[in-house]
């Protein structure tokens, strides 16, 4: 496969509403922006297709073992073909068609328009005691958690797939290091409070972290909607975790130059992986004080 190295990535900030086939037309309105301002990678948001909202979830869900029956991921498959671009197709909720389980799924596609991997989320965003301010969120309530992390080779490099809450979780960004991730995607869709706080911190860590860059896609805010969506999609670098390109909160398509180069340059200056001291803190039980 030609490795292409330094690249334009396309984030497409959507607005998400209660019409699924308005929905499916708007990101491809976007997919077709951003491909035209030269972005060959694109990358949709978390429930991309569907409002974030636990009552929907089931009624907007689509069967993914057989794209031929999602007319979401119908579209993502002809759009990437038609432009040539890779997606990384945010997530919409799935329906398994012989358990009926529900899963939060990211879908990619290559410029064939083959589907390439299928993410399930790992992490659902069960919320305890909600942070001041925090609406309440149970996703378990409707869906089943994935169970396999996801790496997958494009033509754009080696890239991590976790959704949202997954980005919480360092040992998964951790592994998809170890197993080779240029970038780690990050469909993703913060509330108000979580999102100020938390979302650009969350992802320059991970990139800080692991040398690698990262970048995030989440649906636009809507006031209409009962979960309000914090937006700020951003593109973080290797180096010292810098912004390369952020939004703020409407409807929009972010487009960031990407170049690997700098990757291995931030690790010929601190050669972390070198460093890394197995012995001392891998495969330890943290329960237990070390003899
Ligand atoms: N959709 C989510 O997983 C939301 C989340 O993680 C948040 O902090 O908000």
């Amino acid at each position: 496969m030609t490795k292409i190295t330094k690249f334009k990535i396309g984030i497409c900030q959507l607005k998400v509403t209660i019409e699924k086939n308005a929905n499916i037309s708007q990101a491809r309105n976007l997919i077709h922006a951003a491909a035209e301002q030269g972005a060959n990678l694109i990358l949709l948001p978390e429930m991309w297709n569907c409002p974030y909202s636990a009552d929907l979830f089931a009624e907007f869900a689509e069967n993914l073992n057989d794209i031929n029956s999602s007319p979401s991921s119908l579209m993502l498959s002809e759009v990437a073909y038609s432009l040539g671009v890779t997606i990384i197709g945010g997530s919409i909720p799935e329906r398994d068609a012989s358990s009926g389980r529900l899963y939060n799924t990211c879908c990619v596609f290559g410029s064939n328009g083959e589907l390439k991997a299928k993410h399930r989320k790992i992490h659902l965003f069960d919320m305890g005691k909600p942070l001041p301010g925090d609406v309440h969120f149970k996703e378990s309530d409707t869906f089943s958690a994935g169970e396999k992390p996801t790496v997958v080779e494009t033509d754009f490099g080696c890239i991590g797939i976790g959704i949202c809450h997954d980005l919480r979780f360092p040992e998964l960004a951790i592994l998809y290091r170890a197993r080779g991730a240029h970038l780690i995607c990050y469909p993703g869709a913060f509330n108000m409070s979580t999102g100020e706080a938390l979302w650009e911190l969350e992802q320059r860590t991970r990139a800080v972290d692991n040398q690698l860059y990262a970048a995030t896609c989440s649906p636009c805010r809507d006031s209409a909607g009962s979960y309000m969506i914090w937006g700020h999609s951003t593109v973080v670098g290797p180096q010292m975790g810098e912004i390369i390109g952020t939004t703020g909160h409407e409807e929009t398509v972010l487009i960031a130059e990407i170049d690997y180069a700098k990757i291995q340059l931030t690790r010929d200056s601190f050669s972390l992986e070198n460093q890394r001291r197995d012995n001392v803190y891998r495969f330890i039980d943290l329960h237990q004080e070390s003899p």
